[in-house]
């Protein structure tokens, strides 16, 4: 029996989220600075020589063949001439619908991780684009680095001069449709395009802000507590707020200061992906 491999799914934070129009089609053409977290799912893998795939634990609530870590395994399997399967074990510690790209991080996990185990010699460009189908998010994770997005998320300019701060996450009890808030008449559809350098100075907002703010109002709450101690903002469609701080001591200081019934974590931020570290060693 073949061994298993550990793989790391790390989250990601969207440090700005501009949206600049609507396309005929309803996806959104934005602007967006991601950043990985070391902090994240955990997937494990062994190859089995039939076309079997399971998956450990199920998620309460997703189908089976709905998990995109399914939806990557079938995507590859299709392409595949010889009969190729694995068991995988998902340790999920992402809040889902929380903005962290958990679902898309599993996916190019999986993506990655079964593309070497089968052998099946795809590009990194190749994997995002079958990702692409799955979620806006997949390609960043695929690609593993740091970078400003354009498009509908797709298209990618690596930014490894990112500053690396520590971050403190709030984790709101709410689950965001992120379909809802896009869809959503309030949402501004606007903003003027900007350059990567205004990006990388941290000076974007998050477009989605208002809107998630005003449906669920407990998150709106909690942005107005973390700004009372460092400018906070909603990551992706939320539920997730962050802050950053130039050391871990700094965000676990202020972590200890908000009400004991806020759930939240504290992660430095990194430009490149643990999952590329562990499937191809340190770049
Ligand atoms: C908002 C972000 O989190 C920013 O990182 C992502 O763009 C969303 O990525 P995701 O969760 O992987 O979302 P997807 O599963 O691709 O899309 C969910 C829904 O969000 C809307 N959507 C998403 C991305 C985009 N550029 N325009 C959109 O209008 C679409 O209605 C879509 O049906
Ligand atoms: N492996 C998976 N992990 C999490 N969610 C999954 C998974 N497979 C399918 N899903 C579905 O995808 C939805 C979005 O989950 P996800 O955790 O990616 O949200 P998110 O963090 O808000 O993502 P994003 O920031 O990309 O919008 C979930 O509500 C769930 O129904």
């Amino acid at each position: 029996m073949a061994d298993w491999l550990s793989v790391p799914a790390p989250a990601k934070l969207n440090l700005m989220l501009h949206i600049l129009g609507r396309r005929d089609d309803g996806y959104h053409e934005l602007q967006t600075l991601f950043q990985f977290l070391d902090y994240g799912d955990e997937l494990q893998f062994r190859q089995r020589d039939d076309n079997e795939i399971t998956l450990t634990p199920a998620i309460d609530g997703v189908d089976f063949e709905d998990n995109l870590i399914i939806r990557a395994a079938r995507a590859l399997q299709a392409l595949s001439e010889k009969p190729c399967g694995a068991d995988i074990r998902l340790h999920k510690v992402l809040p889902m619908g929380g903005g962290l790209g958990g679902g898309s991080s599993d996916a190019a996990t999986t993506l990655l991780t079964l593309n070497k185990l089968w052998q099946l010699h795809l590009s990194l460009e190749q994997l995002a684009d079958i990702g692409l189908r799955l979620g806006a998010d997949v390609p960043v994770f695929v690609h593993g680095q740091a970078a400003f997005a354009e498009g509908v998320g797709e298209i990618l300019t690596p930014t490894p001069e990112l500053d690396e701060p520590w971050y403190l996450v709030v984790v709101p009890q709410v689950h965001v449709n992120t379909g809802k808030i896009f869809s959503n008449k309030c949402l501004t559809r606007n903003t003027a395009a900007i350059s990567i350098r205004t990006a990388l100075r941290r000076e974007g907002n998050n477009d989605c802000q208002a809107v998630v703010s005003m449906l669920h109002p407990e998150i709106g709450k909690a942005l107005n507590l973390l700004n009372n101690f460092s400018p906070a903002k909603l990551t992706g469609t939320g539920a997730c707020i962050f802050s950053s701080f130039s050391s871990e001591l700094e965000a676990i200081k202020v972590s200890k200061q908000l009400p004991a019934e806020y759930s939240t974590f504290v992660a430095k931020g990194i430009n490149h992906s643990p999952t590329h570290k562990v499937l191809f060693g340190p770049s």
